[in-house]
């Protein structure tokens, strides 16, 4: 009777949520669908989401995450390779266009389509701007704007200011030590549309100006929340900083022209006051002041970014870097003795330069996607379009587009030799009406700083994987810096003649050995690099193991696995104290023995090396392969077993494990090496964390703050994303039981663990991306986990540090979730 009653309410429960679920999910449909009438038959296929929130949540999840391309890839996968969709974006239904014909359509036939960017951000760009305003007045303000910007003469005109603050821009970084390159090159680019427009401001309202629009940006690019705190409510707040900044200024140029005859010296300014309509009507300062927020804004932010990635991506490519510069070698040598700086017929010649810059502009799409309205119903590769929705036109998808540009991620300006991208295939600047008027100046730009730059300096890279999330750079540069420290500190770490002999001998054996298997940290796949290996072509016989990776995040796992597929390496996950994880990999190793053998690499007795930095599990490694091998009891009983440890550099030679017999297999394992000297500080701080050097260096509860900022900052603990966070939490808490079935203090201890941190980050009031208050946050956990893990009080350091060693050690053996601290760089 109870047993029927559980199941009837069970089944329920059950059909309520499978109920509310496909309510949900029809309301969208029944409202925008269902009132189309036949139409809606012939709608694209895709789906509009759930009320209000339609595909957004999918699209942010997919642009926070390292790999965005994940938005369309899951409408290819669920509705076929169609190039249209339907979806629910921006609080309107809309249809997504992916392949060049249907976004160069709509690109350009005016008839049936119009600006349809969302409210949100016509409200920061402005109502007249070029957005907001009808076809007729777009016509007229475009052609007079668009011409003193990109014609020839403009070009020519602006060329000088442009060398003139490229080349003092770089003597001033090259003396400044470190630099933000990007906020540098922002500053830069501003300058230049601000020269164009308004030539006459003075540098405290250039700054002024600068630092709203960065503001404003952001509440571009964010949810248009428009509650304090948020970034949209602050970009809004910038909006009417700069309307009045500009306000000023148009008041003065009228007063001025009004006192004094017109200047012969015009900008833009100057234009967009004195041009009339065919009535004789002047543009009203609400119009002039819209089109100064939008132009000046369109005018810095891209050429910026394009500037700083061209620049990055040559430095990382030598290859690419030498042609270049030698192009521009060259086209100094062969110009005139008398001739001062570059010239337009120069910078034509530079056909090299141009690739790199279009391999840019292609690789990041930074204006990934462009907003349209359907005029009317519209027939697009045999769908209907109705009439009032959203078309977005999906840049992205054509430029990442393998069949269009084969390894599409790669950055090859060689691809260009040659190459016409066919019509649609390439749309950096969009095209037809609204195609970008900045374009050939942006080129320009970009093509000036490139040529300065390759003549005569060259960039290091503080930080060469990825920015340290904000907030946590002051505990990144302490643990860091207290690695660099005991890395030049000689004898005292790892740089011991006995290392270097062992250094030196790994390295010797390397070409010798039939297959190298590089271990790595799951939890940090690029910092945790052997580096010895990078002097080794890639086509070296080499498998990447990413070994723990049973403490390192899921998702993320699959995410780096797909990134080495893509570098044309082989990797393999591993967890070297999972059986059946052993055993499968084993069966790889056979297989890729047997393959070598094939290929006539490898004798009947196969020798492969374990090489890796210290603690990343290598001997833990070989015992278990050479206990799952198929080797006979007696070779198993002959053989000793490697020392593992949890400190690092445990293991002090190399030793042989037989793992496989016919054909014979032997592993080495190695001394775990770190090279003499590591630049990035962030690297340095991983490596800390993740136990690859002794705690004892850099102190417990330092190394406990820096992970407490990176547990704060990337599990969102504060408020922030509460639903999120309570359901990230709850499924950790199932997981840990599954894994941990019988230890149940264990469990206890870190439900408790888990729960302080919560109520003392959403009880936070402040700002996470500020380190003061990040500081603050991290002092109150440090000091409410003391009864949490069960401290007995003692002085406060004393107590933070057994707080410290405590809650280190539950985030190494994963109880506190998985984490992986390096993020993929897709586009470096
Ligand atoms: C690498 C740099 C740049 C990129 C990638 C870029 C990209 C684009 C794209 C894709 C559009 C088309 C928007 C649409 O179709 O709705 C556009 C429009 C626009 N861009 Fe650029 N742009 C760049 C630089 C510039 C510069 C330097 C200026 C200023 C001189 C500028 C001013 C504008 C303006 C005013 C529009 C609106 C045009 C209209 O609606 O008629 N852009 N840009």
């Amino acid at each position: 009777m109870e047993l029927g009653f559980i199941w009837t309410v069970l089944v329920v429960i059950f059909g309520g949520v499978v109920a509310l679920r496909w309510l949900l999910g029809s309301v969208n449909w029944w409202f925008y669908e269902t009132k189309l009438g036949d139409k809606r038959f012939s709608l694209p296929p895709g789906d509009l989401g759930w009320p209000f929130i339609g595909n957004m949540w999918s699209f942010l999840r997919a642009f926070k995450s390292s790999n965005p391309d994940s938005f369309i890839a899951n409408f290819v996968t669920r509705f076929g390779n169609t190039g249209i969709y339907k979806a629910f974006m921006f609080g309107n239904p809309s249809i997504i266009v992916t392949v060049p014909e249907a976004c160069r359509r709509v690109l350009t036939d005016d008839e049936y389509f119009k600006p349809g960017w969302p409210s949100s951000t016509l409200k920061l760009i402005g109502r007249k701007s070029f957005i907001g305003i009808s076809y007729e007045e777009h016509k007229r303000l475009r052609r007079l704007t668009a011409a003193p910007v990109n014609g020839h003469e403009a070009l020519s005109m602006y060329m000088r200011y442009i060398e003139e603050i490229v080349t003092s821009a770089l003597d001033k970084w090259a003396g400044m030590g470190q630099i933000e390159f990007l906020t540098e090159l922002r500053k830069l680019t501003f300058r230049i549309i601000m020269y164009i427009f308004l030539s006459s401001e003075s540098e405290q309202v250039m700054e002024a100006l600068e630092r709203e629009y960065t503001t404003l940006n952001y509440g571009v690019r964010a949810m248009a929340i428009n509650l304090p705190g948020f970034a949209y409510h602050k970009a809004l707040k910038a909006r009417k900083n700069l309307v009045a900044i500009f306000q000023s200024i148009v008041n003065e140029r009228r007063e001025k022209r009004e006192k004094q005859p017109p200047r012969s010296k015009k900008d833009m300014m100057d234009a967009l006051l004195e041009v009339e309509d065919e009535n004789g009507r002047r543009l009203n300062d609400e119009e002039i002041i819209d089109v100064l927020v939008m132009y000046l804004n369109a005018g810095h932010e891209s050429s910026g970014h394009i500037t700083m990635w061209a620049t990055l991506f040559l430095q990382q490519h030598p290859e690419f870097f030498q042609r270049a510069k030698a192009e521009q070698e060259a086209i100094v040598k062969n110009r005139p003795p008398t001739q001062k700086g570059l010239t337009l017929k120069e910078v034509r010649q530079m056909e090299y330069l141009s690739k790199v810059v279009d391999e840019s502009l292609r690789l990041l799409t930074f204006s990934f996607v462009v907003f349209r309205e359907a005029k009317a119903d519209v027939q697009m590769s045999g769908y209907t379009i109705p009439k009032g929705w959203k078309v977005l036109v999906w840049f992205r998808s054509i430029h990442l587009d393998p069949e269009i540009y084969p390894n599409p991620k790669e950055f090859n300006p060689s691809r260009w030799d040659g190459l016409t991208p066919k019509a649609g295939t390439f749309l950096p600047f969009g095209a037809g009406s609204r195609m970008c008027p900045g374009n050939d100046l942006a080129k320009l730009e970009i093509t000036i700083f490139l040529h300065y730059f390759l003549l005569n300096y060259e960039l290091e890279r503080v930080n060469p994987r990825c920015p340290p999330m904000a907030g946590t750079a002051s505990f990144v540069r302490k643990v860091g810096t207290a690695v660099r420290k005991v890395a030049g500190n000689k004898g005292s770490t790892w740089n011991t003649p006995h290392m270097a002999a062992a250094s030196r001998a790994i390295v010797e054996r390397i070409p010798l050995v039939d297959l190298v298997v590089e271990v790595r940290d799951a939890r940090i796949p690029l910092s945790s690099e052997y580096e010895h290996l990078r002097n080794f072509p890639s086509s070296f016989r080499r498998i990447i193991v990413l070994n723990k990776m049973d403490l390192a995040n899921r998702s993320q796992m699959k995410e780096w696995m797909m990134y080495f597929e893509q570098q044309n390496c082989i990797s393999y996950g591993v967890n070297s104290h999972n059986k059946d994880n052993i055993k499968e990999f084993l069966n790889f190793l056979q297989a890729r023995v047997r393959e070598l053998k094939k290929a006539g690499h490898s004798n009947y007795t196969t020798t492969i090396m374990l090489v890796g930095i210290p603690n990343v599990g290598k001997s833990a490694l070989a015992n278990s392969l050479h206990q799952i091998g198929r080797i006979s009891a007696a070779e198993k009983g002959k053989l000793k077993h490697a020392s593992v440890s949890a400190q690092p550099g445990e293991t002090k030679d190399i030793s042989s494990f037989k793992i496989a017999s016919h054909p014979n297999i032997y592993v080495l394992d190695t001394p775990g090496i770190l090279p003499p000297e590591i630049l990035d500080i962030e690297v340095c701080s991983k490596l800390a964390l993740t136990g690859a050097i002794s705690d004892c260096f850099i102190g417990e509860t330092e190394l406990a703050r820096y992970f407490l900022a990176v547990l704060n900052l990337t599990v969102g603990l504060k408020a922030e994303c509460s639903g999120a966070l309570n359901s990230a939490g709850c499924e950790l808490d199932k997981r840990q039981k599954r894994k941990y079935p019988t230890d149940h203090t264990q469990d206890f201890i870190v439900q408790d663990v888990r729960r302080t941190l919560f109520e003392v980050a959403s009880s936070f009031g402040g700002n996470l991306e500020d380190e003061n208050d990040l500081a603050w946050l991290i002092e109150a956990q440090l000091s409410t986990l003391q009864k949490a893990l069960h401290v007995t009080m003692a002085s406060v350091d004393d107590t933070h540090n057994k707080v410290a060693t405590k809650l280190l050690n539950l985030y190494r053996t994963g109880r506190l979730g998985h984490y992986t601290l390096d993020r993929v760089p897709w586009n470096a």
